[in-house]
Formats: structure tokens, sequence, C-alpha cells
């Protein structure tokens, strides 16, 4: 016996900019059985704010990309996003890691992590503009970029998948991911 303890799934928290990934995974983090937030490295600037990220120079990334330590990353809004393959420790005895993807790696995730989880956060188009433009990190031509991304659909091939409505109250759809999570663990 290694003593090593159970590791949680990987929860996807996938969809449109905007949609409240990342407000749904603080909130989930704060009332949900044990879960944990992965956090990410980004090529943003440290002080754009929102998520907690640990910032780093596309040189740095570059770096860290070429040494393996990331377990997946990807380009987009030209950023470069990583997640350390230390998000393994993480997961050991959690109940789950919550971490913000891109649509595009799920597949990918899907095949690294093996106990994977798809929550896919929606609202209505009109909903996404006026929270990018109440959000404020970006200015008006980044925002219309990120709302022409919206309409991206997710990949095929996905086993668990859960859509979540985030049009309404936050607390609405922290609840309905719970449902869904805590059966699955269950
Ligand atoms: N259910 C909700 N109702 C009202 N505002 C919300 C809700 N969910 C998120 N927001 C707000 O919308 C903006 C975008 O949310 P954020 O979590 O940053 O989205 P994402 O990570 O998907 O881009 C933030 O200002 C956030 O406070
Ligand atoms: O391929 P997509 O599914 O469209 O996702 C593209 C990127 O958008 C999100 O980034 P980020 O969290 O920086 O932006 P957001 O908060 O505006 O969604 C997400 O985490 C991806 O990195």
């Amino acid at each position: 016996m290694t003593g090593a303890a159970a590791k949680g799934p990987v929860i996807a928290v996938v969809g449109p900019s905007g949609v409240g990934k990342d407000s749904l995974m603080s909130a989930l983090a704060v009332s949900g059985p044990q879960l944990r937030v992965m956090r990410r490295v980004v090529t943003r600037a440290p002080e754009a704010g929102g998520e907690d990220y640990q910032p780093v120079s596309e040189a740095e990334f570059s770096a860290l990309a070429g040494n393996g330590v990331f377990a997946l990353h990807w380009q987009a809004h030209g950023l470069c996003y990583g997640i350390p393959r230390d998000i393994e420790k993480q997961r050991e005895g959690s109940g789950g890691v919550l971490v913000n993807l891109s649509r595009t790696v799920l597949l990918e995730a899907q095949e690294v992590f093996g106990d994977f989880i798809v929550l896919s956060v929606t609202a209505r188009q009109e909903v996404l503009a006026e929270r990018l433009a109440a959000r404020g990190r970006e200015d008006a031509a980044n925002v219309q970029k990120r709302l022409a991304r919206a309409v991206n659909p997710l990949p095929g091939g996905l086993s668990r998948v859960h859509e979540i409505d985030n049009s309404g109250a936050l607390s609405k759809a922290v609840n309905a991911a719970l449902a869904v999570i805590q059966p699955e663990r269950a």
C-alpha cells in the first residue's frame, strides 16, 4: 500500500466569455463538497484581475511548456494558457478539481485526465454582452471578438457533459452544478 489518497475527477467548466465560468467555480469551491479550483498559468498582465491566475511572459510560458510543466496548454484571445501537471496533486483527496478550459482542448483533456466531467455553462447572447461590458477587463473590440466565439460548439466524443444555464441568478447555476457533481460522486 502506498497510502496515496484517491483522486477526485477533473471538472472542466467551459462556455463562452462572460457566461460566468470563473464566478461559478469560485462559488462552487465555497459551497461544494471538497471541490478545489485549479490556478492557470496565463500570459496576461498581472494587474488584469478577474480569476486568480499565475501571470507569465510569453518567453516564460514557452520555457515552461518546453520543460513539460503543463498537462494541457492552448492559445486563445491572443493569450497562452497552461494547466500545470500539479493538477494531479490537487486531485488527491479532493471531491474534484474545477478548471476553466477552452472548448478546443476537451477531447485531449478527457484522454489526459481519465475521470473527467464537463460543465457546459450557457447564457443568452444579450446576457453575455451585458456581463462582459460590466466586467470591464477587455475593451469594446475585444469584447466583440469574444462574443463572436460564443457560438463555438463542444466537440463530439465527450462522455460526461452537463449543461448548466447561468442566464439567471448565480445561486441557481451553483445548485444545478452541485446536483450533477454530487450524484456523479455518489
Ligand atoms: N448569474 C450571474 N448573474 C449576474 N452576473 C453574473 C452572473 N454570473 C457571472 N456574472 C458576472 O458576469 C461577469 C462575467 O463573469 P465571469 O465569471 O468572469 O465569466 P467567464 O469566466 O465565463 O468569462 C462578471 O462580472 C460576473 O460577476
Ligand atoms: O475556445 P473557447 O472555449 O472559446 O475558450 C477560449 C478561452 O476563453 C476562456 O478564456 P478566459 O477565461 O481568459 O476568458 P473569459 O473569462 O472571457 O471566458 C477559456 O478559458 C479559454 O482559455
